[in-house]
Formats: structure tokens, sequence, C-alpha cells
């Protein structure tokens, strides 16, 4: 399965969700989701990010990619972007409530194990690649290089 992930970070803060439905229900994350058949990643990720805050985010950019090996899903792609601004108004739709939240006080308690590991990265503007294993929703194993050019 290849999927996308958007993080939108603007004075001080970054826009979040509290994903309502799908893998990782209840939990905080980025907008996103899975690439339709015929989408490149950078397509998914402005569909995904308008169909689940309404908003659309201005010239995404591509810096990270994670693997994911979970129990049920052995091959998760998923490509990470960041914008620093967007158009419309962060509206809560029945896949996702939009979380603004100052960088300072990012709940990794309530996101993907695997997130402290790399988003800090993101936030910095570095470049990385990580790879993880899951068994249900506990990381077993992670392997993070950055520096990668994509
Ligand atoms: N471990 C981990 N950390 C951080 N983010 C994720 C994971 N595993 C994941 O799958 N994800 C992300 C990757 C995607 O953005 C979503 C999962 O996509 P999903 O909600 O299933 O895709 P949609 O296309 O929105 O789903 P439906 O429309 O089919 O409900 O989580």
């Amino acid at each position: 399965m290849h999927a996308t992930l958007m993080f939108i970070v603007r004075d001080g803060q970054v826009l979040l969700i509290e994903k309502k439905r799908g893998l990782g229900a209840g939990k905080i994350n980025g907008p996103g989701g899975k690439i339709d058949p015929g989408e490149t990643p950078l397509q998914a990720i402005i569909r995904e990010t308008q169909e689940e805050l309404c908003i659309t985010p201005h010239t995404p950019r591509k810096l990270g990619e994670l693997r994911f090996a979970m129990s049920d899903c052995p091959d998760i792609l998923c490509h990470v972007y960041r914008a620093d601004d967007f158009t419309g108004t962060p509206t809560e739709t029945d896949e996702a409530v939009p979380v603004w939240t100052r960088l300072e006080e990012i709940p990794y308690q309530r996101m993907w194990e695997d997130d402290r590991h790399w988003l800090p990265l993101l936030l910095d503007e570095q470049t990385f690649l990580g790879k993880f294993v899951f068994e249900g929703e506990r990381m077993l194993w992670k392997e993070i290089t950055t520096g990668v050019r994509w």
C-alpha cells in the first residue's frame, strides 16, 4: 500500500488531525491516506488534505519516506510532506477533526509510536527515511536515516 501524510507548519504551530475512521482512528496524526490508482503521491496528499480538512496546502515539499511492516499490512510506503501555508479554513469533516498544536506541545502520547522519531526531523526541515516494524500498535523495531535526497 502507498500512502501519504501532510504536516502544515505556520506561526509556530502544526496542523494535526484527530482521525475519526480507518487505520489509526482515534489517534492524532497529520492529514493523509492511501494513494488512489493513477495518482502521484503529490496529487494524493493535496486531495487527502482537501477531503479531510477542506483546505489546500501550498507547494508541499516531500521531506520523508516511511516504510511500515504491520501485522495486517506487511508493506506500507508513506510519503511525508510539509507545507508552510494553505488556502481555506480548516474544518471538521466525517474523517477528521483539525487540531492546531504548538510545536513544543505535540501530543506524542496520542500518536503512532514511530512519530516521535521522525516528526521532529520534519519540523526541523530535515529529510529522512524511516523503517518500522509493528506488532499490532506496538513498535518492535526502527531504523532512521537522515539527509536523504528525494
Ligand atoms: N505507524 C504509523 N505512523 C504514522 N502514520 C501512519 C502509520 N501507519 C499508517 O498507516 N499511517 C498513516 C498513513 C496514512 O496517512 C494513514 C492511513 O491511511 P487510511 O486512513 O487508511 O487511508 P484513507 O485513504 O484515508 O482511508 P479510507 O478513505 O479508505 O478510510 O495513516
